[in-house]
């Protein structure tokens, strides 16, 4: 129920970049807690408002809707608030942590981290600490849905234990990793979008339920004695 209301042993799942009716079914069906909107013109995946506001329509209670943005304009934050019920927002940008605030109005949000080897742990999450969740993705040429896993052992074990209840692990995942990557990390969730596409922005309904399938098995794993 929702991206973020964690408990141990219940990893949230987000599915990214949903594009079509086709899709959003597909990771309800699944069991998606959360689907997220690239509202980023440049990306295959890019969706409006208007689009988003009708794929919303088939989302259940507690399933969160997520606008995923790099940089926007206030303008542009106005419009799809005003067009489309979304009830979190991810910044994948170099948006200042007022901005994401002020862009947020009120709404839980996400700050996403381009993890790079020599990423700055501790000033990230100072900055950032109003965030509802850092989103932790891989450095890639652009933004993001680059399909690359990062350095997963470069996260700081100290960093982690303050912080992993509120981090979602992004970048690269798919059915085969993602349990090794809950076993090591215990994010409060995982983000994935190139790992459930047949191609750049085409998602597949079956990858879809084999990644959570892997995810629920994964935490039954750890929950088992
Ligand atoms: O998905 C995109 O096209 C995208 C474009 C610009 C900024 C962010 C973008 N995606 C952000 C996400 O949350 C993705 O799910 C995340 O980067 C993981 O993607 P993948 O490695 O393909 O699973």
């Amino acid at each position: 129920m929702g991206l973020l209301h964690f408990t141990p042993g219940d990893t949230r799942v987000k599915i990214c970049g949903l594009r079509t009716e086709a899709d959003v079914d597909a990771a309800v069906l699944a069991g998606a807690d959360a689907v997220g909107f690239v509202f980023y013109p440049p990306s295959p995946r890019a969706v409006t408002p208007k689009t988003v506001a009708q794929l919303i329509k088939r989302l259940p209670a507690g399933v969160d809707a997520v606008a995923l943005l790099v940089n926007p304009t206030q303008a542009q934050v106005d419009e799809i608030r005003s067009t489309a019920p979304i009830t979190l927002w991810q910044f994948h940008g170099d948006e200042s942590a007022a901005e994401c605030a002020q862009f947020a109005a009120g709404q839980p949000w996400i700050k996403a981290a381009r993890i790079g080897p020599k990423f700055a742990f501790d000033e990230f999450s100072l900055q950032y600490q109003a965030a509802d969740a850092f989103l932790l993705d891989a450095l890639v040429e652009g933004y993001g849905g680059g399909g690359i896993p990062f350095d997963w052992q470069g996260i700081p074990q100290a960093w982690l234990s303050v912080n992993g209840p509120r981090v979602v692990l992004s970048g690269g995942l798919n059915a085969h990793n993602v349990g090794e990557a809950i076993a090591r990390l215990h994010p409060c969730a995982v983000d994935i979008s190139s790992g459930v596409e047949i191609s750049k922005g085409v998602k597949d309904p079956a990858l879809i339920t084999q990644f959570i399938q892997a995810v629920r098995a994964a935490d039954a794993k750890l929950s088992s004695p």
